[in-house]
């Protein structure tokens, strides 16, 4: 087993130390990432945070552990106002639907359907690894009946005219992850947008709110309604990773209240620890501020991948996740158009690299191995940052060492070399994510080949065709129209090869 004697070391937010993570399961880790509210499009921040749970994903898997992987959907509308325990103020879907003044969607189901499609597409663009399990809250609505009426019954929770709340002072570790103890502080946190003064405690958070005019509810034992934000979560996670689980993750505003919530509910439910570690990711930054989908200043997947005739600004998607990691996950990221530009230009030598090697397999030229050991201690130097807290910024310096090496040999890499180069890109490229293109590119438009590429192919064959009957001026129009849609056309000794023009 590769690697097995490594230990993998993160930041716990429940200890406030690095620890060694070692799985509750011999060699299999099971982790639960809270995942998208689904009523728009998700930014490219909240990529930041899927983006560590999938590379401690397959950090584990190239420690040669099994993982248990849920990533849920949140589609049921929680409440715009919810960086407090109780939120109020309005629900998030059905605000984006009356927006949307009836033009697309016809009813708030076809709106999360939508918006959810729209999240798996991003996802595979950026070839994050496919969960185990992906649940959605509002196929779980009985289970979490089910946590609620238990916790009413237990005493941890209580039902006024407006909707059944959980009794924070029932549960006195209350605090414990996020270190919000002082409950003159907490109290402070709600005063100001909770409406019912039913309530026993003004901490307590709702698990269930009644509401006969909500878009989605559902019939429960205290009438219709629907379910609180924090309670899915819970239910879920416990579901399908059992009651005690290894990793537990989110962006940083997760910590309070939404994971403070989800230890109380869940801990008093079984009397058990939820998660051994909470790892949580600093902000995505614009301009110093947090890209957030409610301040408006976000960049989406697709905005920045699409090609320019779709209107997006042609980024490939390989890039942009090179640049989503390439930050400390615990430090916050400045995104910017830099940044960016020089993601793409390192991407393409890992792509350029990719190319000299099947080459230099196609040649067969004869001699020794010269790389495959140094690529090897390459690829330790680039497991052991990632094994150091996910230290992505020196695990990607580290493995540029090995894009640099293969790139020194030019056209003079043997066959055994290349191959030894090969399978170092595709250890890489299963521990990174970025060096190869997705085998099942996400077109956007619910086809296997994104049009954009079809085109670029079909003008780059007619080109050769006009070059073959010595037509250059139809060669160069054609090449001319290729550089208007961003395209970069190479003619090298092996054919012509072609690549987006970064356009930011
Ligand atoms: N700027 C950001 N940088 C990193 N992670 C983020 C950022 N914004 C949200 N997240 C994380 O993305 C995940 C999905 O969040 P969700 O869909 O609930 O977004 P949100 O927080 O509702 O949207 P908003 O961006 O308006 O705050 C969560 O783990 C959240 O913490
Ligand atoms: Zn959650």
């Amino acid at each position: 087993m590769e690697g097995s004697s490594r230990t993998l070391r993160l930041y716990n937010t429940l200890t406030r130390t690095i620890e060694p993570v070692y799985p509750l399961e011999r060699n299999r880790l099971r982790l639960y990432a809270c995942g998208p509210t689904v009523y728009t499009y998700a930014h490219i921040g909240n990529f930041r945070s899927f983006l560590t749970a999938d590379l401690i994903v397959r950090v584990a898997q190239a420690l040669g552990w099994q993982t248990i992987y849920v990533c849920n959907i949140t589609d049921v509308g929680h409440l715009t106002v919810d960086d407090y325990a109780d939120a109020t103020g309005e629900d998030k879907l059905e605000r984006a639907l009356r927006a949307e003044e009836g033009r697309r969607f016809p009813n708030i189901w076809d709106l999360a359907r939508y918006y959810t499609q729209a999240f798996l597409d991003d996802w595979r663009a950026l070839k994050l690894l496919e969960p185990d399990v992906r649940p959605r809250a509002t196929e779980h609505i009985r289970q979490q009946i089910l946590a609620i009426e238990q916790l009413v019954e237990t005493g941890h929770a209580y039902e006024t005219r407006q909707g059944v709340y959980f009794h924070v002072p029932s549960f006195p570790d209350y605090g414990k992850l996020s270190g919000n103890r002082d409950p003159e502080q907490l109290a402070q946190a709600v005063r100001d947008v909770v409406k019912d003064p039913e309530k026993r405690d003004p901490r307590d958070f709702a698990l269930w709110k009644k509401d006969e005019k909500h878009l989605m509810q559902w019939y429960s034992p205290w009438g219709w309604g629907f379910p609180g934000w924090h309670i899915e979560c819970s239910v879920m996670s416990m579901e399908y990773l059992g009651t005690t689980f290894d990793l537990h993750l989110g962006g940083e505003d997760l910590i309070f209240p939404h994971h403070e919530c989800e230890i109380a509910q869940a801990e008093s439910l079984t009397g058990k620890p939820l998660a051994r570690y909470w790892v949580h990711t600093r902000f995505l930054l614009v301009e110093g501020e947090k890209m957030s989908k409610s301040k408006g200043n976000f960049f989406t997947v697709r905005e920045l991948i699409l090609p320019p005739e779709a209107g997006g600004q042609g980024i490939d998607p390989m890039a942009l996740r090179y640049a989503l990691i390439s930050g400390k996950y615990r430090e916050p990221l400045n995104f910017t158009r830099k940044h960016l530009r020089d993601s793409v230009r390192i991407v393409q030598r890992y792509q350029e690299a990719a190319r000299r090697v099947e080459a230099a397999l196609q040649h067969s030229r004869p001699g020794p191995d010269r790389i495959g050991d140094r690529l090897s201690a390459i690829y330790d130097k680039t497991l052991e940052a990632l094994c150091d807290d996910l230290n992505t910024p020196v695990a990607l310096a580290a493995a540029l060492e090995g894009v640099k090496l293969i790139l020194g040999f030019g056209d003079q890499l043997n066959r055994a070399s290349a191959q030894s180069a090969r399978h170092w890109l595709e250890r890489i490229d299963a521990l990174l994510g970025f060096v190869y293109a997705p085998e099942r590119p996400c077109s956007h438009a619910r086809r296997e080949k994104d049009p954009f590429v079809e085109k670029v192919e079909r003008l780059l064959a007619e080109r050769d065709a006009a070059r073959r009957a010595r037509d250059f001026a139809r060669a160069d129009a054609i090449r001319e129209q290729l550089q208007q849609m961003g395209i970069e056309v190479m003619d090298t000794p092996e054919g012509t090869r072609w690549r987006r023009k970064v356009l930011v």
